[in-house]
């Protein structure tokens, strides 16, 4: 890595993902089975994430209005909804990168729970290979951090030496899932972790993320993939006009619907006309 130059993400919002924690232990990867982790830890006192009243408008766009939700450590919880209707402010704000108007969020009890974050368009500095990249996050770990070990969890072990501006749209995710992993963290808030990823990635990534969820993670994701969804997520929120409109386990929705899967139940939870004006 060049003296005097660090591969910082330019974003100001993604910065904010890389945190002090403790050494990542290894997970194993794979295709997921039907909802292949052993769940929410229920006899956790204490949510991994919990937001209460939150509203949001940007200007006179109403974007949220009072949504609560916790997420158990070990649970996955799949954030799903039509475009724009404000899966990634909820996001951010669950991530602590920014404030809503209103509501709290609260990580885990007295602040020591860590947050990994995948925002849905990961930037990075130009110039870097993606393993100077996660050696510079690493770096604000207290303890040793094993750098190809993510890359492999990911994915990345062939591109370890190629710069980021190289990497394609799907392997740029695939990093900045990396740093999100970086440190171990005890919550990840995965902003799209799914998308422009080949069938095969895709499947990898919910492999990955039900390996982290039955290590103790907590962790919410949004995705337009509702059959991993459907497959992996203990629970599914469904967000739309600013409210959510299902918060249950994926197979209570689609029995509620009357549907065959989660795909035809969403179409009749949500309005399909096209981005709203909200
Ligand atoms: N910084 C901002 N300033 C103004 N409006 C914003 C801003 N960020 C988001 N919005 C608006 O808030 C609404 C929700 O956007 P958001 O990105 O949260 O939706 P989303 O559900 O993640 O969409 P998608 O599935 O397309 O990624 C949209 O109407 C969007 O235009």
């Amino acid at each position: 890595m060049p003296d005097g130059e660090t591969p910082a993400n330019e974003a100001t919002e993604t910065v904010a993902t890389a945190q002090p924690n403790d050494p990542a232990t290894a997970t194993t990867t794979g295709a997921p089975e039907a909802n292949p982790t052993p769940g929410p830890d229920s006899s956790a006192s204490h949510p991994a994430i919990e937001a209460t009243g939150l509203s949001h408008a940007f200007g006179d766009v109403r974007v949220l209005e009072d949504v609560s939700l916790s997420v158990a450590p070990g649970e996955i919880v799949a954030l799903v909804g039509p475009n724009g209707s404000g899966k990634s402010t909820l996001l951010r704000f669950l991530a602590k990168v920014r404030a809503p108007d209103e509501g709290t969020v609260t990580i885990g009890e007295a602040g020591e729970t860590r947050v990994g974050y995948l925002p849905q368009q990961p930037g990075f500095r130009s110039g870097f290979s993606a393993e100077d990249t996660l050696q510079f996050y690493a770096q604000f770990v207290d303890d040793e951090i094993d750098v190809p070990d993510i890359l492999d969890r990911v994915g990345l072990s062939g591109a370890a030496n190629r710069r980021v501006e190289a990497l394609s749209g799907g392997m740029t995710r695939l990093l900045g899932l990396g740093r999100a992993l970086v440190g171990d963290p005890d919550a990840l808030v995965l902003d799209e972790p799914a998308s422009g990823l080949d069938p095969g990635m895709v499947e990898r990534l919910f492999g990955i993320v039900s390996d982290l969820a039955a290590d103790g993670t907590a962790i919410i994701l949004s995705s337009h993939n509702l059959g991993p969804v459907e497959r992996t997520a203990d629970r599914v929120v469904v967000l739309d006009d600013g409210r959510f409109v299902a918060d249950a386990p994926p197979r209570e929705i689609v029995e509620s619907a009357g549907a065959a899967d989660l795909q035809t139940a969403f179409g009749t939870l949500v309005s399909t006309d096209g981005v709203d004006g909200r």
